[in-house]
C-alpha cells in the first residue's frame, strides 16, 4: 500500500480521480523527430486543450513542454535507446531523479523489457529508482514490456508477468502492451495492485484507438500513456478529447468519437 504523502500528491497531478490519460512523447530519442514532435509545442498544446492529464518527454524537453501544457502534470522518462542502434532493447539511464525534479517533474518513468537480455540490469535499475523516487516522495511509472527472444508482446500471460515484477520492485504506476481484448487483459490487470495503463502501439484508425481504450477500461486499468496513436494524429486535439471522453467520462466509442467531432466510419 503507497502511504506516501508526496507520492498521493503527485499521482493526483499526473491522473483524474484516479484514472490516467498521460501522452509520452519520448519518442523523439526512440525514432527521431517523427510527426507530432517536430513542432512539440503545438502538439502538447492541443493534447493538454483536449483533456490529457499529463505529457512525458526526456528531460531535455522540458523548457518546451512547460510554457504549452496548460496546467498538466509532467512525466520525465529517464532511459532511451534508438532504432537505428545496435539494440533498442538496451535502453540505458538518460537521467535521475534529483534531474528530473530540477526540471519540474511530478514523477518520472523507466522502460524495461522483460523477457529481453537487458532484463536483469534493467531490473536492479528500475529497482534502485523507485528507492530513490521515494526518497523524494516521486512516483515512479514502469513502462513494463514483455519484449524478447521468442516472446510475444501481445500475451496476456507475459503482460501480466510483466506488471507483477513492476510492483513487486516498487513502481506506483505500470504501464503495458494491449492483449487484444478486454477479457484476456483482465487478466493482466488482475496480476497486480497497481493503477495499469496501456501503451497505444503504432497508430491504427480513430475506431480502432477508441475500441482498444474501451476494451482497456472495461478490463478494469486504470487509462492509458498512449503516445503515436495521438500525438501522431493530424489533430491530436480531437482524439485527445474522444480518448478522454472513455477514460474520464466512461463514453462508449460512439460518443466519444462523436463528441470528438472524428468520423464514426471505421
Ligand atoms: C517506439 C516503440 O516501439 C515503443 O513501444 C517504445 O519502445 C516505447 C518507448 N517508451 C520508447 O519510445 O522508447
Ligand atoms: O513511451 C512510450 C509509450 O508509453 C507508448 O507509446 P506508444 O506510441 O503509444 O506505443
Amino acid at each position: 500500500m503507497n502511504t506516501d504523502v508526496g507520492i498521493s500528491a503527485r499521482l493526483e497531478r499526473i491522473s483524474t480521480g484516479g484514472r490516467y490519460l498521460i501522452v509520452p512523447m519520448d519518442h523523439g530519442v526512440t525514432l527521431g523527430p517523427v510527426k507530432g514532435l517536430v513542432d512539440i509545442e503545438s502538439t502538447i498544446d492541443g493534447i493538454t486543450r483536449g483533456g490529457a492529464d499529463a505529457v512525458l518527454t526526456h528531460k531535455g524537453i522540458a523548457p518546451r513542454v512547460h510554457p504549452n501544457k496548460n496546467g498538466k502534470g509532467y512525466i520525465v522518462h529517464v532511459n532511451g535507446s534508438t532504432v537505428i542502434g545496435p539494440d533498442e532493447s538496451d535502453k540505458r539511464m538518460t537521467a535521475s531523479v534529483e534531474d528530473a525534479l530540477r526540471v519540474g517533474a511530478d514523477a518520472v518513468s523507466f522502460h524495461i523489457n522483460v523477457g529481453s537480455e537487458y532484463e536483469p540490469s534493467q531490473m536492479t535499475q528500475l529497482s534502485e529508482l523507485c528507492s530513490r523516487a521515494a526518497d523524494f516522495g516521486v512516483p515512479v511509472l514502469a513502462m513494463a514490456y514483455a519484449r524478447g527472444p521468442g516472446i510475444d508482446e501481445h500475451d496476456a500471460e507475459s503482460l501480466a508477468h510483466a506488471v507483477r515484477l513492476a510492483e513487486e520492485v516498487g513502481a506506483d504506476v505500470v504501464k503495458t502492451a494491449y492483449s487484444g481484448d478486454a477479457q484476456s487483459f483482465s487478466r493482466v490487470v488482475e496480476a497486480t495492485r497497481l493503477p495499469v495503463v496501456i501503451a497505444g502501439g503504432s497508430r491504427g484508425t480513430d475506431r480502432e484507438t477508441a475500441e482498444m481504450v474501451r476494451g482497456t477500461m472495461d478490463a478494469g486499468a486504470a487509462g492509458v500513456s498512449m503516445g503515436r496513436s495521438i500525438f501522431q494524429h493530424d489533430k491530436p486535439e480531437a482524439i485527445t478529447r474522444a480518448v478522454s471522453a472513455i477514460i474520464h467520462d466512461d463514453a462508449d466509442v460512439d460518443t466519444a468519437l462523436g463528441r470528438a467531432g472524428l468520423s464514426l466510419e471505421v
